[in-house]
């Protein structure tokens, strides 16, 4: 029964948090998918594929080591930065690849999603600051000027996007 499995799965309790990717998780029930990311989060591991999407958990502290620049070019400069640990930079550098690709260069979007506090403008943040890096100018203080100028946009550009998409979710009614 599927009972039986998810109990069978649980079991292995130790293994949880090895499941970098959700789809490998089987079966796969809110029950199971929720216990790898709970393993996963309780060893500071914050970051976990569901196929191509990246699920991204709030830390709630910073985790500075994580997004260092030397991070940054571990992931843009590997040739395969998949087989690295899960990461926001690796959805990063994928779409920067393909707009990149000398064949098709192709348009690309990122979507980030998630309840309100999940860590939307965190993370826009972070791919702001990745691009502003990795596709910028080699002299540091350019790098930190651009960065911040970037930044700033995708934060100004905040209440509009919201003044679209926000206002009108049943959870937030701001317009009543
Ligand atoms: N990866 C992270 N590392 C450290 N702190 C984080 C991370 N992700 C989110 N946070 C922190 O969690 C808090 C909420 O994040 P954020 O403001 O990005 O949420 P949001 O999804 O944009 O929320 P809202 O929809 O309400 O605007 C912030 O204080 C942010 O600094």
């Amino acid at each position: 029964s599927l009972e039986g499995e998810i109990r069978a799965f649980l079991t292995d309790e130790d293994q949880l948090h090895t499941y970098e990717d959700l789809t490998k998780v089987n079966p796969v029930t809110p029950t199971t998918v929720l216990k790898c990311l709970q393993a996963r989060y309780s060893l500071k591991v914050f970051y976990t594929h569901a196929g191509c999407t990246l699920v991204a958990l709030n830390p709630f502290q910073p985790i500075p080591d994580l997004y260092t620049l030397d991070v940054m070019k571990e992931y843009h400069y590997a040739p395969q930065p998949q087989e690295f640990k899960p990461h926001i930079f690796i959805v990063a550098e994928q779409a920067y690849r393909n707009i990149q690709g000398h064949v098709e260069p192709v348009n690309q979007s990122l979507v980030v999603s998630g309840e309100s506090g999940a860590g939307k403008t965190w993370t826009s943040r972070c791919l702001m600051k990745y691009y502003a890096t990795v596709a910028g100018s080699s002299s540091v203080l350019k790098i930190q000027d651009k960065v911040e100028r970037i930044e700033r946009r995708v934060l100004d550009s905040n209440p509009i996007m919201e003044a679209f998409g926000f206002l009108s979710k049943p959870s937030c009614n701001v317009m009543d």
